[in-house]
């Protein structure tokens, strides 16, 4: 069938006045009929200029003639047709909570193809809400056109609107958008005035099921009002009969929640009401997403990524308001003031001739400098956010349960490396390696010792989580599928200073993933944001390296720079390779990580940092020549520890460590 979707503007204003004209000549040549007739036609010129491509007449069962005649003038009177099984369709559901699914009202301009009864205006939607004794303060459209209705009155309403566009047809709403509904909506219900009457919030897609369904299934099981998600469609459903009845609708939102399907969940059958119209005449469906704008198929298959990176971008964008907030959190537990843009995590400093002292002054635990990715993670009951080291938030989709098993973390904070196991050649695992806990619960532990903190990860994150598991895989089908999230969860192993020998000769180099050093824990130490000087990791001398900015200048010179004090620093006499073959234009721009060669005396690129927007501050520069100069290798490192651990200090508080753990606490080292 020959598809002929093109609008035709030159002819618009002829089109909109020749029925202009029709109209007024049907009715009564009254003043007022007149004027209302007017405000129609120019609403709908209005409409079309506001949105030229979704507004054009799409669905058409025959070819398009070129002259003008009686087929044209039909197809063009189309641009106001209604959506497919729209007047047939129930207007709006029960509430559920605060929110009244609907379906899209459909302004004045629809009247001709309304007949009075079945109207349904935004006029209709106050009165009807209003008879419920329900008062309407937020809509959110989901429609992916503006077709149907101007939302120019609603501020003088006091009704705040939010357009989230989603194609529905076979896309169900993306995750991003997901997220700003969640956060709106929640935002807009949980900050009202309580002495108040609650205002209600409007959800409407084009016919209030399969969209309207989806996003508030999510809002019911992120804000917890259902706990599963068999029991959030079932309830969608029984305010919104027949509920969603898209099977892939149903199915994603299973697959998004790790969850085994319910035998319970049959998907309902498309409504009569919509039946009847989803085929054109030759008995095919048409080609339109739900609103009646043409849509690219989404069902081709995703390209299965084989390998994993580090540089892979996990989870999913949410609203910058909702980042804002996130970060005031972590700030505010960590008491770093005013610096709202800057990654507040601990920053551990190279280890030279001179701090080595601090592991014969303080008492230290050793553990492997993984090398994946830096990410806090901050848990929350409706998901939960990576935090890189840009400071920017992205939700993935995990299950932490509390210790008590009945309710979820509420904004516990941790800090790990996210790091890539090799399992088997075939195989590969991301996993969280836990090091740091900041916050349990809304609670700080940032000035409680590092030894507690880190008992802690395990009893009141890892071990929660272990147990959920035994006992669903014990109750037989488990609901929620831990091997479905997008990454596991260990915490990290710290050894006394003892060890580190076997540390570095034995486990380092049958670990299943990078590792480009150690990291000295002081074992009494609090969490320190930012750069903490008693924090220490020591690198493979080969592997010291320096972010710094890579630009080509305007004569073609290459240029190294870092930051000092937050300003651009040009380095000055620091050359850099980028290898035989590379063309360095390529890495104008970038961050490249560098190690130095003493021999050439010059920086070598290692790999670009995709993960960082800014380059090292030259302070940090400094400290890593000193660490490059100091040359504190393996052996040097070894022989120093050896005489720190028979330090009376040292061997005491290691034989009552070794004693604790002996008397049952699980002792730090494990096998991996
Ligand atoms: N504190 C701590 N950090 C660890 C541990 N294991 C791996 N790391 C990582 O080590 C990083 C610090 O080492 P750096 O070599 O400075 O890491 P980097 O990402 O190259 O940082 P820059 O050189 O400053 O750009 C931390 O940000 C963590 O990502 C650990 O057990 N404890």
């Amino acid at each position: 069938m020959d598809l002929n979707v093109s609008p035709l503007p030159e002819e618009d204003d002829e089109y909109f006045e020749h029925h202009f004209e029709e109209d007024v000549a049907r009715h009564d040549n009254t003043e007022t009929s007149v004027q209302t007739l007017r405000r129609e036609r120019d609403q709908r010129r209005e409409r079309l200029k506001r949105d030229p491509i979704d507004d054009r007449p799409m669905r058409v069962s025959r070819p398009l003639e070129r002259d003008e005649g009686p087929a044209m003038k039909k197809f063009k009177y189309d641009r106001n047709r209604l959506p497919h099984g729209w007047l047939d369709c129930p207007k709006f559901g029960k509430e559920i909570g605060f929110i009244v699914p609907s379906k899209v009202p459909l302004d004045e301009s629809y009247n001709d193809c309304i007949i009075p009864g079945k109207r349904y205006a935004f006029r209709q939607v106050y009165h009807l809400l209003r008879v419920k004794n329900i008062k309407l303060g937020m809509i959110v459209d989901l429609t992916n056109t503006d077709r149907y209705y101007s939302s120019s009155d609603f501020k003088k309403e006091g009704i705040k609107y939010l357009k989230i566009r989603c194609q529905g047809r076979d896309a169900v709403p993306d995750n991003e958008a997901v997220n700003v509904f969640v956060f709106e909506v929640a935002q807009f219900i949980c900050n009202q005035n309580e002495r108040q009457p609650r205002k209600h919030v409007l959800v409407h897609c084009t016919h209030g099921h399969n969209r309207t369904g989806f996003m508030i299934v999510h809002y019911l099981m992120r804000t917890q009002q259902a706990s599963c998600v068999t029991e959030a469609i079932q309830r969608f459903a029984d305010v919104r009969p027949p509920g969603i009845y898209k099977q892939d609708y149903i199915d994603a939102l299973y697959a998004f929640y790790h969850e085994t399907r319910s035998d319970l969940i049959i998907c309902p059958p498309t409504p009569e009401w919509k039946r009847s119209s989803d085929f054109d005449l030759n008995g095919e469906a048409l080609p339109e997403d739900d609103d009646g704008v043409p849509y690219a198929s989404t069902n081709e298959k995703q390209e299965n990524v084989l390998v994993l990176t580090n540089d892979d971008v996990l989870g999913d964008k949410i609203p910058d308001q909702q980042e804002f907030q996130l970060q005031r959190f972590c700030c505010d537990i960590l008491k770093t003031g005013q610096a709202r843009h800057q990654f507040p995590g601990s920053h551990p400093v190279s280890l030279d001739r001179e701090n080595l002292q601090l592991l014969r002054q303080r008492y230290y635990y050793a553990t492997w400098k993984a090398d994946g990715t830096r990410y806090m993670l901050l848990l929350c009951p409706d998901g939960a956010y990576l935090v890189d080291r840009n400071f920017k938030f992205r939700r993935v989709q995990m299950r932490f349960p509390c210790k008590n098993m009945t309710e979820l973390h509420q904004y516990t904070l941790l800090d790990g490396e996210m790091i890539i196991d090799t399992v088997s050649p075939q195989r590969q695992e991301r996993r969280y390696l836990i090091y740091d806990l900041i916050a349990i619960n809304r609670v700080s532990l940032a000035e409680r010792p590092f030894y507690e903190r880190w008992k802690l990860i395990e009893k009141e994150v890892v071990e929660p989580r272990n147990q959920e598991r035994r006992n669903m895989d014990t109750n037989g089908k488990p609901p929620y599928r831990y091997d479905l999230e997008p990454f596991r969860v260990r915490r990290k192993d710290f050894w006394l200073l003892s060890t580190v020998g076997k540390l570095l000769k034995e486990f380092i180099p049958h670990l299943s993933h990078d590792a480009d050093g150690l990291v000295f824990q002081g074992w009494d130490d609090p969490y320190v944001p930012r750069t903490h000087q008693g924090l220490l990791k020591w690198k493979y001398p080969e592997m010291n390296s320096v972010d710094f900015l890579f630009e080509i200048g305007e004569d073609g010179s290459e240029n190294l720079y870092l930051y000092d004090r937050g300003k651009k620093r040009l380095m000055d006499n620091n050359r850099v390779s980028f290898g035989d073959d590379a063309d360095p234009a390529s890495y104008a721009g970038k961050i490249v990580e560098c190690s130095y060669d003493s021999e050439e005396n010059m920086w070598v690129c290692m790999r670009v940092r995709v993960d960082k927007s800014a380059p090292n501050e030259f302070n940090t520069y400094r400290k890593v020549m000193k660490s490059i100069k100091d040359n504190i290798t393996e052996e040097v490192l070894l022989n120093e520890i050896g005489e720190i651990i028979r330090l009376p200090m040292y061997a005491d508080r290691i034989q009552s460590d070794s004693r604790a753990m002996k008397k049952g606490k699980p002792p730090p080292q494990r096998k991996m």
